[in-house]
C-alpha cells in the first residue's frame, strides 16, 4: 500500500499544497517551522482522521480560515483508495472513501495503516497512564475491529456512570438498579478489553525485544509489564466492593481504564533508571514492534512517517533504523532539515526516493 497523490487546501501553514509521491521513501527537507511536520500530519490524518500532534481539530485549520481539506490518493492491493478528510467550522468532521463519507470515523481505523515515530512520542514514557493506553489501542485498533468497538462502547458505558455517580451526589439519592445495569456493561465490555490486551501483549513483547537487541545492539533483558485491576479479581466484583469510594469521589476508580504499561530494562523502569540512548532505543523499539505486529497481523505494510528522527538519534542510528526498514518497509516519510544528511541515508538502501524541498 502506498500514497500516491496529497493534496492540502488550508491544512495547517499550506494554504494549497500538492504532492506527487515515490512508492518508497519520500523526504522533506527545509528550515524549522517551514512545514515538514505538518505534511506528515496530514498523511497521519488519512489514515486515523485525526492530527498526531494537535487533538484540537479547530487548529489544524489554516489561521483565518474556515475549513480545511486533506486529499489523498492510494494505492492498495492494486486498487486506488481516494480518501478525503475535511473539516469545516460549526460542522463535524468527514471521512469520504471513495466518495463516500463514513457514518463513523472509527469505520476508517485499520483501512490504511501507518506508524509513526516522533519526538513526540517520548510521552510514552514521561506522561502519566493514558498515553500508553493509547498506544496499545492503537496498536491493537489497527488490526482488529472488534476490539475498537467495545473500547467505544466501555467509554460510553464508564461516562454514564460517572454521570449517574454525580447526579447520586448531587440530588442526595441512589439507585442500586440502574448502577447495576452500568457495572454489568462495564464488566462485559472491559473483560473483554482486558483479555484482547493480554493476548496483544504476549503476541508483541517478543517482537518488541528482538527490536530492541537490533537496534541497541545491547543484550540487556528489557520488557512491558502489564497492570490492570482486572489481574486481582473480575470487574464487577470490584465494582460492587469500591461502590462506597466512587460514590463519595463521583467516579469509576476501577476498570481498564485504569491500566497502565510499564517499561523496563534489567526490571527497572526505563523513566527511572534507563540512560538517554536506552530511552531513545526503548521507543524506537516499541514503534518498529508495532510496525512488525501490524504488518503481521493486517497482512497489509505500514506507512511509515520518520518526523524529525535526526533530531532525537545520530545518523549511524537512524542509517540502522533505514537498514532494517529496508527489506521490509513498504513507503517512507522522512522529515528533517538538512537534505545531505537525509540524502546521504536513504542513497544507501538503493530504493527509489524522491526529496521535496519546502
Ligand atoms: N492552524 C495553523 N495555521 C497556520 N499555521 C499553522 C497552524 N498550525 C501550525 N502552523 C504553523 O506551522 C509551522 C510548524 O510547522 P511544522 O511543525 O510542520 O514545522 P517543521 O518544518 O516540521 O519544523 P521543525 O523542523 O522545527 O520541526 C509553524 O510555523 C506554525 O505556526
Amino acid at each position: 500500500m502506498f500514497l500516491k497523490k496529497l493534496s492540502l487546501v488550508n491544512y495547517k501553514n499550506f494554504s494549497t499544497a500538492d504532492f506527487d509521491f515515490d512508492e518508497k521513501i519520500n523526504c522533506f527537507v527545509g528550515n524549522n517551522g517551514i512545514g515538514k511536520t505538518n505534511v506528515l500530519d496530514a498523511i497521519y490524518h488519512l489514515s486515523f482522521g485525526k492530527s498526531y500532534f494537535n487533538p484540537i481539530a479547530l487548529q489544524n485549520i489554516r489561521h483565518g480560515e474556515d475549513f480545511f481539506v486533506i486529499d489523498g490518493r492510494f494505492e492498495k492491493n492494486g486498487l486506488e483508495e481516494h480518501v478525503i478528510c475535511s473539516l469545516k467550522k460549526g460542522q463535524k468532521k468527514t471521512i469520504k472513501r471513495n466518495g463516500k463519507p463514513y457514518d463513523k470515523l472509527s469505520d476508517h481505523i485499520g483501512m490504511l495503516p501507518l506508524v509513526i515515530i516522533s519526538p513526540a512520542d517520548r510521552d510514552l514514557i514521561t506522561e502519566g497512564s493514558e498515553t500508553r493506553r493509547k498506544f496499545i489501542d492503537s496498536v491493537i485498533s489497527q488490526s482488529d475491529k472488534n476490539y475498537l468497538n467495545q473500547l467505544i462502547f466501555y467509554n460510553r458505558a464508564l461516562t454514564q456512570r460517572n454521570s449517574l455517580l454525580k447526579y447520586f451526589a448531587l440530588n442526595h439519592t441512589y439507585d442500586h438498579d440502574t448502577l447495576a445495569i452500568y457495572n454489568e456493561q462495564l464488566h462485559n465490555y472491559g473483560t473483554e478489553i482486558f483479555r484482547v490486551r493480554q493476548g496483544f501483549l504476549k503476541a508483541f513483547i517478543p517482537i518488541f525485544t528482538e527490536q530492541y537487541k537490533a537496534i541497541s545492539g545491547n543484550s540487556e533483558q528489557v520488557n512491558i509489564a502489564y497492570s490492570s485491576q482486572l489481574l486481582d479479581a473480575p470487574l464487577e466484583e470490584q465494582l460492587r466492593i469500591t461502590v462506597n469510594k466512587d460514590k463519595a469521589l463521583q467516579y469509576t476508580s476501577t476498570g481498564v481504564h485504569r491500566d497502565d504499561l510499564s517499561f523496563e530494562i534489567e526490571g527497572f523502569p526505563v523513566k527511572k533508571f534507563g540512560s538517554q540512548g536506552q530511552q531513545k532505543s526503548f521507543l524506537i523499539a516499541l514503534k518498529l514492534a508495532q510496525f512488525n505486529f501490524i504488518k503481521k497481523q493486517a497482512g497489509v505494510t505500514p506507512i511509515l512517517l520518520l518526523d524529525d528522527i535526526f533530531d532525537k538519534l545520530d545518523e549511524n542510528r537512524v542509517a540502522q533504523i533505514v537498514k532494517l526498514m529496508d527489506e521490509n518497509f513498504g513507503q517512507l516519510f522522512i522529515s528533517d532539515t538538512h537534505a545531505d544528511r537525509t540524502e546521504a541515508v536513504v542513497r544507501d538502501t538503493h530504493q527509489s526516493y524522491k526529496i521535496f524541498r519546502l
